[in-house]
């Protein structure tokens, strides 16, 4: 039988707990004297009396000032130094009110938000949150290091517990960004254990932004950096276009339409100097078709696009063999002048023409372009409504890509890269009442950065047709 004493199996009690060993080993408890934990705790003190001046030195030596004057003068040295601070201060500020906030507003509105935000609220909503790791039964934090606000958004730089990587918290921005009562959380890695969480206070492109500037001549248009609109952070928007290829993608009304005038107007001078020639393919025949003067060439029927691409690559080929063996990058002037080819709707021709040699056709042509031109001075601008590769398998042949508001959020990393909403690109979230809105990955940032193409309206439009016909186009 099972249970008996001959099969050689012991008798256990069915509630009893079976020991993993038969010999267990535990480390003994010693109680720690009370000495040596005064004496810990003072020894901290001791060390943060001493780093305050390097950590606070405004601080203390506001502090050291008035103390100072009190030793000296009694009552009427506060008074004089609080006086004389007061005074300055208003003075500084009326006189330089960007560094008067830069030095003063800001860096006590992060000693503020600091401590009533972010200290106060951070080992619960950390623990709640799951980034809170136990071991032997105590709690380890990542530590704050510092809070720095800037005009739009609170930098919470952080320590991470080792052990642990900066993935945990991208994979929580949204229970952060709750939890400490911001729109957003982005997450930036600074080195190990080292990220900075970004928590934005306002919206700086919650209002549409006019029509940038048309820069001052051919020369002055910088093609690796066109003004487009303005980051979040209040900074212009800028775009490289010579050298590359950008795809922009968002739903219908995300403001595509934006994003193609805006790099337009800020090409303008050039365009008019014979520096930069567009083309124009204009599936749609509602966008492009209102700025035809200032297009080389223009095409709206799907044979006709399928011509205007097939020229461009043959133009681009011919650039090609003059180069050959003796440049290796290209400089736009008037001979050779930096060729964009403006694409609206780009699945129009690669997925939904009923023509299948058409298609081919299409895709043939835009893939030579996007593999091939950019080092002899080609670049093609293309929009997109729906980023999935049954529509548009061309994609990844787009070094730069612009992602408007999208339908669903899979369709972010389709867009931007495989870790782009883990960092903190919602584009799916953008509010639809705020066209123009998107996400990109600015040069040397890994970072997508939240960014609003500037609104060039038909009047805009107007204005630089008639520039560029000389008045003919006005009206
Ligand atoms: N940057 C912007 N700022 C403010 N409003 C904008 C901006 N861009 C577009 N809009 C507004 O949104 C509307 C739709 O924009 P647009 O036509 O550019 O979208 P789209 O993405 O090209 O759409 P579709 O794919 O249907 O052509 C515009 O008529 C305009 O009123």
């Amino acid at each position: 039988m099972l249970g008996g004493k001959g099969n050689g199996a012991s008798q256990v009690q069915h509630t009893a707990p079976v020991p993993a060993h038969a010999v267990r080993f535990t480390t003994p408890v010693v109680e720690t004297p009370a000495a040596f934990i005064i004496g810990r705790w003072a020894w901290r003190l001791l060390a943060f009396l001493v780093a305050l001046p390097v950590r606070y030195p405004l601080s203390v030596a506001s502090v050291a000032v008035l103390v100072g004057s009190w030793a000296l003068w009694d009552w009427v040295g506060p008074a004089v130094v609080c006086t004389v601070a007061v005074v300055g201060g208003l003075v500084w500020r009326r006189y330089h009110r960007a560094s008067f906030r830069r030095w003063v507003v800001l860096r006590l509105l992060g000693l503020v938000r600091g401590i009533w935000v972010y200290r106060r609220h951070w080992q619960p909503v950390l623990v709640v949150s799951g980034l809170a790791e136990s071991y032997l039964e105590r709690q380890y934090l990542p530590r704050i290091r510092s809070v720095v606000c800037s005009e739009w958004a609170d930098r919470v730089r952080v320590k991470l517990v080792p052990g642990t990587a900066p993935s945990d918290f991208e994979e929580r921005t949204p229970q952060l960004a709750h939890g400490f009562q911001a729109p957003a959380c982005r997450v930036e890695v600074l080195g190990p254990l080292d990220v900075v969480l970004e928590f934005p206070r306002r919206d700086m492109l919650a209002d549409p932004i006019g029509a940038m500037p048309v820069p001052d001549g051919g020369d002055a248009v910088d093609l690796a950096a066109l003004p487009m609109g303005r980051c979040e952070d209040g900074r212009t928007w800028t775009m490289r276009l010579h050298g590359t290829h950008v795809l922009v993608a968002g739903v219908t009304g995300a403001g595509k339409g934006s994003v193609i005038w805006s790099a337009v107007r800020a090409m303008l001078p050039a365009i008019e100097a014979g520096l930069v020639r567009v083309r124009a393919v204009d599936p749609k025949r509602m966008e492009l078709s209102y700025g035809r003067p200032l297009f080389h060439r223009y095409a709206d029927s799907g044979e006709a696009c399928v011509e205007l691409l097939e020229e461009a690559v043959r133009d681009m080929q011919a650039r090609a063999d003059t180069y050959a063996g003796r440049l290796r990058s290209h400089t736009p002037t008037a001979e050779d002048p930096f060729e964009v080819v403006l694409l609206d709707e780009v699945a129009f021709l690669t997925a939904y023409h009923p023509d299948r040699e058409v298609r081919r056709r299409a895709e043939n042509a835009m893939a030579t372009l996007t593999s091939q031109g950019r080092s002899v001075g080609f670049a093609v601008l293309a929009a997109l409504q729906d980023p999935r590769k049954e529509v548009m398998n061309l994609r990844n042949l787009f070094p730069d890509k612009v992602a408007l508001r999208l339908d669903e959020a899979s369709q972010v990393d389709m867009v931007l890269g495989p870790d782009a909403r883990d960092r903190g690109a919602d584009a799916h979230l953008i509010d639809p009442s705020a066209p123009g809105t998107a996400f990109v990955r600015l040069e040397g940032s890994k970072i997508p950065t939240r960014v609003r193409a500037a609104y060039v309206s038909d009047a805009d439009i107007d204005a630089m047709t008639a520039a560029e016909t000389g008045g003919e186009g006005e009206g």
